[in-house]
């Protein structure tokens, strides 16, 4: 099966600070695959590279088989991504940012109107529906950037660090639709921090270190902490071995 989200050894330096360094990483239609690393290891990077928002040094991403900084609009329209600073507009409700992602994504009048209300509905955003963005707390912000980023039901999505901000009820709520659109056939890549959140989320969970993907932890089990640090252990020992007696 051909992946849908596709990075293949791509590498990036901003300055004389290496951010890639060989990434490699596929998503399948139907897998929730999630990154977990430490600060600075090149998450938000790599996932910049696949909505388009950065041109790699060298390597080749692929989003829908193009490449994501020329994507056509018929696979443009079915992609959905949150990655920096969500696509809403502070002066618009919340309502009215949702209604206008559908749009640009491609839905008519109608369609774009059930597509909001269900939306609203599935971030539990309701009380703030007509509330103006700039308004928001953090967390209900973040719900609207995962709304905007998923209106359309895309088939490829990219979250980064979908539920930093959000409470116990808000991390499940994000969990559910995330894995409501996988169900429907959507390769989702996600970062997170969390392991016992992802541990319940992801297909995968792929570990980032320096700029790589350096291992897959199996999702499940109560030793994944541990886990997540014998493969950084293991990949900071073969790139740096030590020297023989
Ligand atoms: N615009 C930029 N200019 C200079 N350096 C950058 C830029 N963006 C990222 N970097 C550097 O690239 C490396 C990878 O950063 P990136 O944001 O991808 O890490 P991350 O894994 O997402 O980290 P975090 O978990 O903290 O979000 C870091 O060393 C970071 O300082």
């Amino acid at each position: 099966m051909t992946p849908v989200l596709e990075l293949d050894h791509v590498s990036h330096s901003f300055g004389a600070r290496v951010a890639l360094d060989g990434f490699s990483i596929a998503v399948h239609p139907g897998e929730v695959v999630a990154m977990i690393g430490f600060n600075g290891a090149g998450k938000t990077t790599a996932m910049r590279v696949l909505a388009g928002r950065l041109r790699p040094g060298s390597g080749t991403p692929k989003l829908f088989s193009h490449d994501p900084r020329d994507l056509p609009e018929h696979a443009a329209r079915r992609f959905g991504h949150l990655v920096d600073a969500p696509l809403a507009h502070p002066d618009l409700t919340v309502t009215e940012n949702i209604r206008s992602a559908a749009r640009l994504h491609g839905l008519d009048r109608t369609a774009a109107d059930q597509a909001t209300t269900t939306a609203v509905g599935h971030l539990a955003l309701e009380p703030w529906a007509d509330a103006r963005s700039r308004t928001l707390s953090q967390g209900n912000r973040q719900r609207l950037g995962i709304a905007c980023a998923t209106v359309h039901s895309p088939e490829a999505v990219v979250l980064d660090e979908p539920t930093s901000a959000l409470d116990p009820r808000g991390v499940v709520v994000v969990r559910d639709l995330i894995r409501e659109l996988a169900a429907r056939g959507a390769a989702i890549l996600v970062s997170s921090h969390h392991l016992d959140e992802v541990s319940r989320m992801a297909d995968r969970i792929v570990v980032v270190h320096d700029g790589r993907v350096v291992g897959e932890l199996e999702p499940g089990g109560t030793d994944l902490e541990r886990r997540f640090f014998d493969v950084v252990h293991d990949a900071d020992t073969h790139s740096h071995p030590e020297p023989a007696p």
